[in-house]
Order: C-alpha cells, then sequence, then structure tokens
C-alpha cells in the first residue's frame, strides 16, 4: 500500500496474508479474504504456480509472532477456470483456497461480508485497501498492515482515455488513482467498501500500471466480487 497508515491490529479482521514455503521459511506473497470459515478468497495471479501455501489468520506484523495468528494450510486451490495468466486485463483474477482445518472466529478473526450478486458501487464510493504490499514502487513490504483510503471511480471514468481505456473490463471495480494505490504483495486483499454503514469487500486487488504502482491516473484494479458470487457459491458448496 503506497500512502495511507498503518491499520488499528486486528481491524480488518477476514484479512488474510498468503505465505508459500521455501526451505524451512514461509514468506508474505499475497493478501486474501477469510469468507467462510475453511475458505479464503485470493487473486488467481497469486497461486498460478503449484507451491506449498499456507494461510495467516489474525495477523499484523508478519514478521513477529504476537499470538493471535491462526496458521493454516491450503488443502486444495480452486483458480477460476477463465484465468489466463498472461492476460490480467482479460480479467477472471480471482481464486478460492480450501483451508485444512476450519478457522476459529473471535476478536481477531471474522468472516467478511460479500456483496450481492452484480452489485456496482457509484463513483467516489468510500473504500478503503489493505496489505502488506510495498509502501513505495519499487519499495519494500511493510511488516505491518497497513491501510489507504480509495475511493470508487466508475468504470466510465476508469476506461476512459487516459485512464485505463479497454484494459479495464466491466468485471473490474478501479478505485483510487492519485496518491495513494495498492503495490506489490497487497495482490489477492480485499478493497472495503462502506455500504450502508457496513464494510463490504468488493473487490479482490488484480493490478496496478507496470511504469509504478501510484501512477496518475491509472488507479488499482480490482477484480469486482459481486461478479463472481455464483462461481464462489458452486465452488464452496462442493465439500
Ligand atoms: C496492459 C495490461 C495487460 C497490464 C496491466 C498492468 C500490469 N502491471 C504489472 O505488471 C505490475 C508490475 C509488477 C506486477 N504488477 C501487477 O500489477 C500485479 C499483477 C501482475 C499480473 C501479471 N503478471 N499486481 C499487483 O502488483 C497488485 F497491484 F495487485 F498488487 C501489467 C500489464
Amino acid at each position: 500500500v503506497v500512502g495511507g497508515e498503518v491499520a488499528r491490529a486486528n481491524s480488518w479482521p477476514w484479512q488474510i496474508s498468503l505465505q508459500y514455503k521455501s526451505g524451512s521459511n514461509y514468506y508474505h506473497t499475497c493478501g486474501g479474504t477469510l469468507i467462510k470459515r475453511g475458505w479464503v478468497m485470493t487473486a488467481a495471479h497469486c497461486v498460478d504456480r503449484s507451491r506449498t501455501w499456507r494461510v495467516v489468520l489474525g495477523d499484523h506484523n508478519i514478521n513477529t509472532h504476537e499470538g493471535r495468528e491462526q496458521y493454516m494450510s491450503v488443502s486444495r486451490v480452486y483458480i477460476h477456470p477463465n484465468w489466463n495468466t498472461n492476460n490480467v486485463a482479460g480479467g477472471w483474477d480471482i481464486a478460492l483456497l480450501r483451508l485444512s482445518s476450519e478457522a476459529t472466529l473471535n476478536n481477531y478473526v471474522q468472516l467478511a461480508t460479500l456483496p450481492p450478486s452484480n452489485q456496482v458501487l457509484p463513483h467516489n464510493n468510500p473504500c478503503y485497501i489493505t496489505g502488506w504490499g510495498r509502501t513505495q514502487t519499487g519499495g519494500q513490504l511493510s511488516a505491518q498492515l497497513k491501510q489507504a483510503s480509495l475511493p470508487v471511480v466508475d468504470h466510465n471514468t476508469c476506461s476512459s482515455y487516459g485512464w485505463w481505456g479497454s484494459t479495464v473490463k466491466s468485471s473490474m471495480v478501479c478505485a483510487g488513482g492519485y496518491s495513494e494505490s495498492g503495490c506489490q504483495g497487497d495482490s489477492g486483499g480485499p478493497l472495503n467498501c462502506s455500504v450502508n454503514g457496513k464494510w463490504v469487500v468488493h473487490g479482490v486487488t488484480s493490478f496496478v500500471s507496470a511504469s509504478g504502482c501510484n501512477a496518475y491516473k491509472k488507479p488499482t484494479v480490482f477484480t469486482r466480487a459481486s461478479a463472481y458470487i455464483s462461481w464462489m457459491n458452486s465452488v464452496s458448496t462442493i465439500t
């Protein structure tokens, strides 16, 4: 997250850290959202490579053990069938992770609220991006979870000339586009939007400009969660 501030610990209790094993250590690579006690929503581009994954729930500082974390292994990865790893602009950048056991819900770990199918938010709807991603273009990951205010940019504006143009599809949500943005390492995490006074996860962090995370008129682009409700229901009732 470029700009914004460090979040109050566990104030986004559905935010997870997706980590991969290398040697005897685990490394943060993406964010994600706890949507059911045994299911996490993330970006397909995060889980393109087959690795040994783990999901950390209830985390704040990803470099220290604070005692509130729950460490879950991943029993299966469901990448959207239409995802094309070579074309993030094509959309479909969404995946579900089946956890090997069910999360314990408490003050630090809660389920996200997902939007109703096909709900599209208006221009400037207040939203926050959260994540442990780089704090500057080319910078380092943040040790502590960060948040930044990223108001919705409607599709009309976001897909216009000078903005993202036709790179952005209606199955995506744009937000921000000025000084604050997502950045590498925030992928897969939530776009938390305030709807009727409640936080609703409307986006899965997908991409930013290749020329810089907070590039002018290149808002952070999210997979629009409301476009995938039926797919997520079909997958997660597989159990
Ligand atoms: C023109 C269109 C196809 C296109 C749009 C944006 C990009 N952006 C990028 O490549 C930048 C630079 C590093 C990773 N990155 C990204 O945007 C990656 C997703 C890359 C997916 C492709 N492998 N996502 C993120 O960094 C983010 F913002 F989600 F945290 C690349 C191509």
